[in-house]
């Protein structure tokens, strides 16, 4: 899939603007400061209704005004459609198939397939849980949108059984103790279904990003990724030797057994969660640790390895996706932001290589010598709002 013509209204520095984009290879280039990760990250708000940089909605509205909208001609298999997403901070966000009535932007989750690297993902190698958690679980999502009321379901009895073992630290009575029974069943059967399809995602992504890592860096050090979950004990433990992590096991379970796994678990935490007046077992405790030649990457691998495995990760999501759906209508549209920039020569090389596999790439670069001389494509030039097509028309 590819998109051929992006609109932005009053989206970050952009009062107007449309973009004519090509299959192949798309290069945004254009000085520090001007406008071209907001372009790639317009397109990545339109494929999964969030910003990579930002958790919330308004940074993204040009400043002074209260709406934005992205609208982009998709074009699949050689049949066209128009997605538009309106987005308004305080109100429900909207958005139009094909300029069809506006329906709840969730309805376009996933019509437009992208996978998007950025300087931000320096942060799932060496950043906080929460990072490798959301990029798992919106690989687990994409493959399977199902599992997308699982998650939305599992963080909603969350909410709940904390706020109830919150009210409970002023004094536990029966009816707490009730309730919580029934969170907890409820919270085990998400917990199950996520935590299942989860270490399911994680064995197939595994061997891609061990593929991609070697390819970046010519062979370098293998990688692995072990899941590590609060159902097998001290998630701290466990990052620092993931070699011991009971993952293995887990994975190994059938849907039944990690549930009764999950209510006993549950249980058991149940005096220290009210004690603490948190929920101290499940998927949102769990890590990912990333290995990188036999020890964690995290606190031992160089910025260049890490800002490798980070790459790996994003191109080994990509290829999962490719082999989930084979077909050219549903290859996701590979977005690299400001990367080359960051590569020595060689690694350079070897990505421009290898992301000329996917039916559109959008690249954004401060220095066109940046990237390798023989990634060919079109380049567009970007000022302060606005982006020139390659005939030198202003769009
Ligand atoms: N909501 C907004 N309204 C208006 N301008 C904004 C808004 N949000 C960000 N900006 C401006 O957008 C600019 C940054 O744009 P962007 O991040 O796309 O730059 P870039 O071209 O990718 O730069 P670099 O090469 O440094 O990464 C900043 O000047 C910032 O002030």
């Amino acid at each position: 899939m590819y998109i051929d013509r992006l609109s932005l209204t009053d989206f970050r520095t952009y009062a107007q603007a449309d973009v004519r984009l090509g299959p192949g290879v798309n290069v945004l280039v254009g000085p520090n400061g001007v406008g071209k990760t907001n372009i790639v990250e317009a397109i990545g708000c339109l494929s999964t209704l969030s910003s990579h940089r930002v958790s919330t909605d308004a940074p993204m509205v040009r400043f002074n005004q209260e709406r934005a909208v992205v609208r982009a001609r998709i074009v699949r298999g050689g049949q066209q459609s128009i997605l538009e997403l309106e987005i308004a901070p305080g109100r429900t966000n909207r958005a139009r198939i094909n300029r069809s009535a506006p329906m709840r932007a969730r309805e376009i989750l996933g019509i437009a397939r992208t996978v998007l690297f950025a300087p931000e993902d320096l942060a799932l190698v060496k950043g906080e849980p929460g990072g490798r958690r959301r990029f798992l679980d919106d690989l687990v999502v994409t493959l399977y949108p199902y599992l997308g009321q699982a998650r939305a379901d599992y963080e909603k009895v969350l909410r709940q059984r904390n706020a109830l073992l919150r009210s409970g630290r002023r004094g536990w009575n029966e009816g707490h103790e009730s309730t919580i029974d029934v969170w907890d069943q409820q919270l085990a059967t998400a917990a199950t279904a996520l935590t299942a399809a989860r270490l399911g995602v994680l064995r197939d992504l595994d061997p891609h990003v061990e593929t991609a890592y070697g390819r970046l860096t010519d062979g370098g050090k293998p990688t692995e990724i072990v899941y590590i979950s609060s159902l097998a004990g001290d998630v701290d433990a466990q990052r620092l030797s993931p070699d011991a992590s009971g993952a293995g096991e887990l994975a190994s379970l059938s849907a039944p057994e990690l549930y009764r796994r999950y209510l006993e678990a549950l249980a058991g935490a149940r005096q220290r969660d009210r004690e603490r007046g948190t929920t101290t077992i499940g998927p949102h405790r769990d890590d990912v640790a990333l290995i990188l030649g036999g020890a964690p990457a995290k606190g031992f691998a160089s910025h260049g390895e890490s800002w490798s495995f980070a790459l790996a990760l994003r191109l080994g999501a990509f290829e999962l996706m490719r082999q989930d759906d084979p077909s050219e209508a549903a290859c996701p549209i590979l977005i690299l932001d400001d990367v080359f920039a960051e590569l020595d020569a060689r690694r350079r090389q070897r990505l421009g290589a290898l992301v000329q596999q996917a039916e559109q790439v959008i690249i954004t670069a401060a220095v066109g010598e940046d990237l390798p001389a023989d990634l060919a494509g079109r380049t567009l030039r970007v000022s302060p709002g606005t982006v020139t097509d390659p005939q030198g028309e202003r769009a």
